[in-house]
């Protein structure tokens, strides 16, 4: 059924968008579903590796100096620098900054292959990872498995958002997308999971399962990405069109997709001049979306949530909760972001990015402030023995309406607004930059969480509060709203944007969507200049 088209509010760029034929059917949800689960990878070894390196026998094989060190701070004091090792921390980022790497020449075999033999790749790497990592005898064996799984993660990270924005009909897509999301978050939740059973395994062999098993999701996806179709926007631009129309027909369950499939078409050929991606993309007309690709990451990661899901179980411990209650706190977040993560996927589209945006920010904001004075108060800057056991539950349980905020915030829309700004030419190439940085800050704050938790103790809770609220000013101002524009009509909402406008109406010319756009403007009863 066609729905009419709706008007767009032009001000801060809003732009409600046009209604193709179709609707959403059994069968897109299940393509997305599948290719949502390569989400799993990616969470669980954010959630396994805080916990493997807080178990005592993991750290006499590798780390016996970070052993030593923690056994002599269990009598008190140094409890915030106790797990400050810098060998340790390049066990948890060495694998972010592979995926950063891999995420350059990902983005050639998005645009050539397609993205579903990416996401393959992803899932192939990271099986060879995890096997690695589950038999490792020194040091070197679990830095190589960690390299493995981080191009794993590259390849995923790049081309599994770019496949469910391409899929989804455009007024479902933020709900869609954030299927990758959740299942990130399921991820880091099994993980813990799988830390709080293997870390009472005895004879010290807990931590091969724990890394061992990240298998499993492994299999999934590499199994999974094999029944999958590719995207009617790949198939296009790699010159299979009745393919492509096949597929339209069927995620769309609909005969009637000439529309879509033109602009689809019309967008792959404006495309088709850009024979160097990597360069173009520094171009001026595509500066609004390249600033976003690089800031929405950055910020993501400067919301401190990383310091959380990788050192929660550390940072319990560090403020005096025992070993045990330390993983099951972890749990406790894990779930809460898990549950929270709900409320974006049934907002996202209605309530749109910038009201989710700024709502989380607030709310992680005020629970920085209070978590920062809490611990301030109890421990001052030298910290001595354990925090009295109610503070301790109330750190716990900010941290959790802070997670909560981030799940429904900048956590599903880091990933979401990078993969639907792109026009097609550019896409896999814009999605490289946005997961290049997003694991540079992931390394950065796993590498820097634990000597700053050292040096700024409490402070850090306000230094990245600072953060958060730069962010949400920054979205105020300066970040359109993208729910329910087709992905190929995007560029409208730089266009009316008050400030982002400058930046592309010099090149309107040259830019190839401009026919296409000028259509959509009009049907929409936006102002055309
Ligand atoms: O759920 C938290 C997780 O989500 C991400 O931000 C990905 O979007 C990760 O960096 C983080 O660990």
């Amino acid at each position: 059924m066609a729905a009419p088209a709706t008007a767009a509010g032009a001000g801060q760029g809003q732009g409600e968008g046009k209604e193709y034929p179709g609707r959403l059917t059994l069968y897109v949800f299940l393509t997305c579903a599948v290719a949502a689960t390569g989400g799993l990878i990616v969470g669980y070894d954010i959630g396994i590796s805080g916990g493997v390196t807080s178990m005592d026998a993991f750290l006499q094989e590798f780390f016996p100096s970070v052993y030593r060190k923690e056994q002599a701070a269990r009598g008190g004091g140094g409890q915030y620098c106790k797990f400050d090792s810098q060998l340790l921390t390049a066990f948890t980022s060495s694998l972010y900054l592979a995926a950063l790497v891999a995420s350059f020449f990902v983005a050639s075999v998005a645009r050539s292959l397609g993205r579903r033999w990416s996401m393959f790749g992803g899932g192939v790497s990271f099986l060879a990872g995890a096997a690695l990592n589950a038999a490792a005898r020194d040091v070197a064996m679990l830095i190589v498995g960690r390299i493995l799984l981080g191009v794993g993660i590259g390849f995923a990270g790049l081309s599994i958002p770019i496949y469910l924005s391409e899929m989804a009909p455009h007024r479902l897509r933020g709900t869609l997308n954030i299927g990758l999301q959740l299942m990130i978050t399921v991820g880091i939740f099994s993980a813990n999971l799988v830390n709080y059973g293997a870390a009472r395994i005895r004879g010290g062999w807990g931590w091969r399962l724990s890394l061992g098993l990240a298998a499993v999701p492994a299999g999934i996806i590499t199994t999974g990405s094999l029944f999958l179709p590719d995207t009617p926007s790949s198939l296009i631009s790699r010159g299979h069109h009745e393919q492509a129309r096949r597929v339209l027909r069927r995620i769309r369950g609909t005969d009637d997709i000439e529309e879509e499939y033109g602009d689809l078409v019309a967008a792959s050929e404006a495309s088709g001049a850009v024979r160097r991606p990597w360069l173009d993309i520094l171009r001026r007309r595509y500066r609004p979306q390249l600033a976003m690709a690089v800031l929405v990451p950055f910020f993501q990661q400067l919301t401190g949530i990383n310091a959380i899901m990788f050192y929660a179980p550390v940072l319990f411990k560090t403020i005096g909760l025992g070993g045990d209650a330390s993983l099951m706190s972890a749990v406790i977040t894990g779930l809460v972001n898990i549950a929270a993560t709900f409320v974006s996927i049934a907002t996202v589209d209605r309530l749109g990015r910038r009201k989710l945006f700024f709502q989380g920010g607030c709310q992680m904001l005020l629970c920085q402030i209070v978590i920062g004075t809490l611990i301030g108060l109890e421990f001052g800057a030298s910290w001595d023995g354990a925090i009295p056991k109610a503070s301790a539950a109330a750190v716990v349980a900010l941290i959790c309406v802070y997670v909560a905020g981030f799940a429904w915030s900048w956590g599903p829309l880091g990933i979401l607004v990078p993969s639907e700004i792109f026009p097609l030419e550019i896409r896999p190439a814009g999605q490289g930059v946005s997961v290049a940085v997003n694991m540079l800050g992931t390394f950065a704050v796993a590498q820097a969480f634990l000597p700053m938790l050292c040096r700024m103790r409490f402070g850090l809770f306000y230094f990245f509060g600072g953060w958060v609220l730069a962010m949400t000013l920054f979205v105020a101002a300066f970040l359109p709203e993208t729910k329910g524009v087709p992905i190929e009509k995007m560029g409208v909402v730089w266009r009316t944007h008050w400030f982002w406008k400058r930046f592309v109406a010099d090149e309107d010319g040259r830019a190839g969507h401009r026919d296409v756009e000028m259509d959509y403007r009009k049907a929409d009863g936006i102002a055309v200049r």
